[in-house]
């Protein structure tokens, strides 16, 4: 073997050897180091030069520590009960010796180039800190320590400045490097009396090995060999991915305002309200990312104007119609009738007030034992002022008026009168505080009887559910949950001229039943002072007289006596003349005279009464019956 071959192999063995050491193959590393001190030694002993000798003797001992040191990783190992790299082994055979790192298996390849002559050149890697490898040429075989294989412990721990070079480029004195090198142990290199200290460096024990106790050791520079592979991942989180975010960021999702209690909107929501939990979250320390598993947050529902809105939207249903009419038939928002325009009735007016509107003004204090009445009947003679008190009631009580009536339930509406109703206290329910007004009660609610319909059968059914749902709220005693929560008052008020018409279980449905007369002579004098307000009167009027006249007289009647006397000055003026409507229209200013007693004389020879005195009777003994006040 030539000088050249023989050089080539040693940094070749070297090299192999201290990628076994770190692979953790101690004792491949050992075997292959034995073999490399004997190709040095049968080196030497062919040379000549005492000189070079030397320092291939001096480069031998370096290696023969090197090897050692492996030696005394791989008894430590052993000591522990632990085979060197055992995941390797398992899964390559003996044989193969190969390290695993490809590149490093290049390097194995015979660096002597096919048919070189006695003086052969050869690449090697020759790494420096703070360097990339780089393959240099080297010609002398005395650069021996540039080969990067010979230097103790890590050849690339030889800081460049301790490399000497002649005119020629060539190391001056490499043995000297070594020396220099090993005589000041590089900074990773630990109290070699405690075997454990030497695994802390990233040299052959590999950087896996010894985490735990690396950990406890000075942070210390490492380089990384390329040549070599990371150690193992600590179980778990490294393989854990990244980040559960999503790739495309998420359109986050508007979030109810705050105070509601959110979730957010948000997801949405929740750009604006979701930056407002966003920030929150994180003060909460708690991350904020969208949840898709939960229900999406409420929206705040944006109150309905109106019935039909509320029930369709966008105006359209199956029963639009139906709640078109009673919108535009039945509700009235504000009747604008005052107990002060409504003569007499005191004790009606007394009985309304604590029945019907402190209810409504107090709905806390009308609960439990003192639940409001579930409705009032209002019967008597017609044109007595019933529909005034049931007006007058809404308008106190500040409530939506629902004036239903016989009339307004039935006609085309026939066959769906039950639905009607249903939907009638729905929308009293949705415009609460209301009051529902029904008129002529007797003709919705009549007796059941044999030959009635079977349509009309079910209306008075629904009207005694309804009837019943209306006043269960209020019965029911305030929990601690209920009693902040405003109650939905629906006050059904009900009026009738033949109440002994009436089903007993409408009778028993309206709990107060107050009968309104015909008025009184007092309430004639004011009904006279109301109806006639706004007129000019003749002083020579006698209202006594005209009391007692009327006598038998409802207030519509009395209201009709009053309008009928108001057009006698015109038309005394025009009895007896052939005039054209014109010629009667421009003597207009004429007519507008102040009314005498005279007009209403002959006013009352037009105006009689219109209530039988036959039913006044069968008022009183129903009112003896079944009244209450
Ligand atoms: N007590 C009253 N005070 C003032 N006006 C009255 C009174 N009673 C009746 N009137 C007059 O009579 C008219 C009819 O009254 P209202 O409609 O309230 O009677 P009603 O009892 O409901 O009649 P019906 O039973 O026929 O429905 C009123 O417009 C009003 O002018």
């Amino acid at each position: 073997m030539n000088s050249n071959s023989d050089i080539g192999d040693i940094v070749n063995l070297i090299k192999v050897c201290r990628e076994k050491a770190l692979l953790g193959l101690y004792r491949d590393s050992v075997r292959k180091f034995e073999i490399a001190l004997k190709t040095i030694r049968h080196h030497w002993n062919t040379l000549s030069d005492e000189y070079t000798i030397n320092r291939w003797k001096s480069t031998e001992k370096s290696i023969k520590e090197e090897m050692e040191q492996v030696k005394l990783l791989q008894s430590s190992v052993e000591e522990m009960g632990g085979n060197s790299a055992p995941s390797l082994k398992k899964h390559r055979s003996e044989k193969d010796e190969r390290p695993i790192n490809s590149s490093s298996s290049k390097r194995q390849q015979p660096l002597l180039k096919k048919g070189g002559s006695q003086r052969k050149n050869f690449d090697v890697d020759v790494r420096v800190p703070g360097q990339n490898s780089k393959k240099e040429r080297i010609d002398n075989p005395a650069d021996l320590s540039r080969f990067g294989g010979l230097q103790p412990f890590e050849h690339h721990a030889i800081p460049q400045e301790y490399i000497k070079y002649d005119e020629r480029g060539n190391i001056i004195n490499p043995t000297d490097v070594v020396n220099q090198d090993y005589q000041k142990p590089p900074s990773n290199y630990q109290n070699r009396s405690d075997p454990y200290s030497g695994f802390g460096a990233p040299d052959y024990s590999g950087r896996g090995g010894r985490q735990p106790y690396q950990q406890q050791m000075p942070q210390q520079p490492y380089y990384k060999d390329p040549d070599v592979w990371d150690p193992p991942s600590p179980p778990a989180r490294q393989n854990k991915p990244k980040s559960r975010q999503p790739a495309v960021k998420r359109k986050v999702r508007p979030t109810r305002p705050t105070g509601s209690g959110s979730r957010p909107a948000t997801s949405g929501s929740r750009p604006a309200a979701s930056s407002a939990k966003g920030n929150s979250s994180k003060a909460d320390g708690k991350r904020d990312y969208d949840k898709p598993w939960l229900p999406p947050p409420k929206k705040e529902k944006k109150k309905a104007d109106t019935f039909l809105e509320h029930v369709y939207p966008d105006g359209e249903g199956p029963d639009a119609d139906l709640i078109k009419m009673l919108e535009r038939d039945v509700v009235s928002k504000n009747p604008n009738v005052h107990f002060d325009d409504i003569a007499e009735l005191d004790d009606a007016k007394r009985v309304l007030q604590e029945a019907v509107v402190l209810p409504l003004l107090m709905p806390d204090y009308f609960r439990g034992i003192r639940r409001p009445w579930k409705g009032v009947c209002l019967f008597g003679p017609p044109g007595t002022g019933k529909t005034m008190l049931a007006k007058a009631v809404a308008t106190m009580g500040k409530t939506t008026f629902f004036n239903v009536s016989a009339s307004s339930l039935a006609s085309k509406w026939r066959g769906e009168t039950e639905k009607l109703v249903r939907i009638l206290f729905e929308m009293a329910r949705f415009y609460a505080p209301s009051t529902v007004f029904i008129d002529e009660v007797d003709s919705v609610a009549s007796k059941r009887g044999g030959g009635d319909h079977e349509s009309s059968k079910k209306m008075k059914t629904e009207f005694f559910i309804q009837m019943d749902g209306v006043s269960s709220e209020a019965a029911s005693e305030p929990t601690e949950e209920t009693k902040d929560d405003p109650i939905k008052n629906v006050m059904v008020l009900a009026a009738t001229n033949r109440p002994w018409d009436l089903d007993e279980a409408m009778i028993r449905r309206l709990e107060k039943r107050i009968y309104i007369p015909l008025p009184e002579e007092e309430g004639r004098k004011v009904l006279f002072e109301i109806n006639l307000k706004n007129t000019q009167l003749d002083n020579d009027i006698d209202w006594d007289a005209l009391v007692e006249k009327t006598k038998g007289y409802s207030g519509a009647d009395i209201n009709n006596l009053c309008r009928e006397a108001a057009l006698m000055p015109m038309r005394r003026k025009i009895l007896g003349k052939r005039m054209d409507m014109q010629e009667i229209a421009d003597m207009k200013s004429e007519f507008e005279v102040p009314l005498c007693m005279e007009d209403f004389v002959d006013a009352l020879k037009n105006v009689k009464t219109s209530v039988g005195t036959q039913f006044l009777k069968e008022y009183k003994d129903w009112m003896a019956e079944f009244g209450s006040v």
